[in-house]
């Protein structure tokens, strides 16, 4: 596990995963990255602040039918701090996902998910409709915290990079404040140019540096144009595309998935742009 421990020292301990829009793979593509940091001999940090769409722990080990409560008595008020939607055994797949990919047990959930909101909605209309208040600054301070405590921390946003997140603010205003450099998930089909270019121009307008794009091919996208997507995605941003992810079909297991990773990801290399100033 610890072989590769020829690392470059992060200058820049964590990283924001935005993306052109929900359901690009940044859940699938942060996971990939944290399975490589681990299986580099980094210690890695995982957050997905606000998750909305959660389910009840059905899956989980550690359900309990008489844990769950329904959701309309999952309401909260105002006096709400981290940890509390955990006692309504709501469950983010995405951050099970994030947890999994490195290994981290149950009992890192909440510092992995603070927030977990039932209802396939904006996690400010999930939070709304919960009666939840997300108190932003401690969100935010929520984020330090982790980055300061491993090596590399990947915190996931939601959506597109700027999906609302409180009445008040965005995922623009959390990876902002979180003062952490981004890298942008996106697919590779045709529109995607000019997603990344939008995305891109967008966040750099509001302060956020975004460091590196990963391509997500689901689609299977035909190899000349996925190329030439490709090209020009790094041509109008200055960007380099640091990986093209085509889908995965085998065992969902992460420790096959570490060497699938490889074929597709330069890891060392995702970590000298990620990792320095
Ligand atoms: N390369 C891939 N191979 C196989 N399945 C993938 C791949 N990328 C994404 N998926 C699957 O596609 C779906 C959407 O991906 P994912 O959940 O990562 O999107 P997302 O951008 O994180 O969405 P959200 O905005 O809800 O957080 C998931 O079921 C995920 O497992
Ligand atoms: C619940 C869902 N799977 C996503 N995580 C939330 C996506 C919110 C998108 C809001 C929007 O920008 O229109
Ligand atoms: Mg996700």
């Amino acid at each position: 596990m610890d072989s590769h421990k020829t690392l470059p020292v992060l200058s820049q301990k964590g990283v924001f995963v935005i993306g052109t829009d929900t359901d690009v793979g940044k859940t699938f593509v942060t996971s990939l990255l944290g399975v490589l940091a681990k299986d580099d001999g980094y210690s890695v940090g995982m957050v997905k602040p606000v998750a909305s769409g959660a389910i009840p722990m059905a899956q989980s080990s550690q359900f309990d039918e008489d844990n769950i409560i329904p959701r309309d008595e999952a309401i909260m008020d105002d006096t709400e701090t981290f940890g509390i939607i955990h006692a309504s055994q709501l469950e983010s797949t995405d951050a099970t996902m994030l947890m999994q990919a490195i290994g981290a047990g149950e009992d890192r959930r909440s510092e992995v998910n603070p927030y977990a909101l039932p209802g396939e909605y904006s996690p400010k209309l999930a939070a709304r409709l919960a009666g939840v208040k997300i108190p932003y600054d401690e969100l935010v301070e929520h984020i330090h915290h982790v980055v300061n405590k491993y090596d590399i921390t990947f915190v996931e946003g939601a959506g597109g990079v700027t999906t609302p997140l409180t009445e008040d603010r965005t995922f623009t205003d959390l990876a902002k404040d979180s003062q952490l450099p981004a890298l942008l998930v996106a697919d590779g089909r045709l529109g995607s140019i000019n997603r990344v270019i939008l995305t891109k121009e967008y966040a750099e307008h509001h302060g956020i540096h975004v460091k590196g794009i990963i391509v997500n091919n689901t689609a299977q996208v035909e190899p000349f144009l996925l190329h030439t997507n490709i090209e020009d995605m790094e041509r109008y941003t200055h960007i380099p595309v640091l990986g093209v992810i085509p889908p995965f079909d085998g065992i969902d297991a992460w420790n096959t998935k570490v060497e699938w990773a490889r074929e597709f990801i330069d890891s060392k290399h995702v970590w000298q742009v990620l990792g320095n100033e």
